[in-house]
């Protein structure tokens, strides 16, 4: 049965008259991995910290475990696990003993926290490093054991906050994979925030593109692009070569195509015209492209996807 685990409700929150989170609306089930993306500033952050209840949302309503972050912030913080960007740990303690003084802290005996932080140092590939000190750990072992340092308390919910923030190619996928791989074991609810679209889309099973305060779509890539691109769902890709190359025929071109009727957007790369139709006009644009002396070396109909949504949102801002 879908069980709902996180509960969004119109949720916004201001900070005076400028809105952060705009009704925010949204529903995590159990075990799954859902990917909260969105460029800089977009307002992920802010909802996470009212998942938290570190801070209260203006209106609406959060859930998380069934509980109220804001009326009950202890339970929520026992079910829910936060890693930062950046985890801050006793630097002279070792892994290990940064790990058992936190399952201390949560209430485990001493025997029985060496015994978890020593499986989850394992678990996360830090064995070989648990008696060095915290302060020596490279950012990509810091996460990992940041990671260790979440799951030791069996948390229900993992929030992950742009949890590869400087850290290396290999350690991404390590890392992600990592994610990915507890997450199926275990049943644990994971909300990963990122501005990494292509991360976001090797980890998780659902995403949610959210743009200045708000949802813009959700589902996998396929179902985003769908919804993102509705008002011009045909995407025509034309390679097309001049036989003297000047960039006034190209402009010309252009402008021909834009005209076609059904036509909405018309990009050019190279010599490759990528072009937002209503319907499908491609024998228009062939007999355009042809009329003006030009090669049409190819053409079809592409299907809109990551690249799309990363053109259109991300590009400004994030690195793929
Ligand atoms: N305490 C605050 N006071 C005023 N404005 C704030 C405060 N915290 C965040 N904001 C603003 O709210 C907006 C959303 O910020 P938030 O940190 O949630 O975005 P984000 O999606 O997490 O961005 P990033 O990817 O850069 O971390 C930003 O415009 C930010 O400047």
């Amino acid at each position: 049965m879908d069980q709902r685990i996180i509960e969004l409700t119109g949720l916004t929150k201001k900070y005076g008259q400028f809105t952060a989170v705009d009704h925010l609306t949204l529903s995590i089930s159990k075990g799954e991995i859902f990917g909260l993306l969105g460029p800089n500033g977009a307002g992920k952050s802010t909802t996470i910290l009212m998942m938290l209840g570190l801070t209260e949302p203006t209106s609406g309503v959060v859930k998380v475990c069934g509980k109220d972050p804001v009326r009950q912030p202890v339970e929520v913080k026992r079910k829910v696990g936060y890693l930062p960007d950046s985890v801050g740990f006793y630097d002279d303690y070792s892994g290990l003993e940064n790990l058992i003084y936190t399952a201390q802290l949560n209430g485990i005996n001493r025997t029985r926290a060496a015994d978890l932080a020593e499986s989850l140092l394992k678990r996360v590939g830090l064995s070989h490093d648990a008696h060095k000190k915290a302060g020596t750990y490279s950012r990509g072992m810091r996460q990992r054991l940041g990671l260790a340092d979440v799951l030791i308390k069996r948390p229900e919910v993992i929030i992950l906050d742009e949890p590869t923030l400087g850290i290396d190619p290999e350690g991404i996928v390590e890392l992600l994979t990592l994610i990915r791989e507890l997450s199926k074991e275990q049943g644990i609810t994971i909300l990963l925030s990122s501005h990494h679209l292509h991360q976001v889309q090797e980890v998780c099973d659902r995403i949610g593109l959210f743009v200045k305060g708000k949802l813009l779509a959700e589902g996998n890539i396929t179902a985003l692009a769908q919804q993102l691109f509705s008002h011009q769902p045909y995407s025509i890709e034309a390679s097309v070569v001049f036989p003297d190359s000047n960039g006034m025929a190209k402009q010309k071109l252009t402008d021909t195509i834009s005209r076609i009727e059904g036509v909405l957007s018309v990009e050019l790369d190279d010599n490759k015209y990528r072009i937002g139709c209503s319907r499908n006009v491609a024998p228009a644009i062939a007999r355009s492209i042809t009329a003006q002396g030009a090669d049409l070396m190819h053409l079809h109909n592409v299907e809109y996807g990551l690249s799309d949504i990363y053109h259109h949102y991300f590009k400004e801002t994030a690195t793929p």
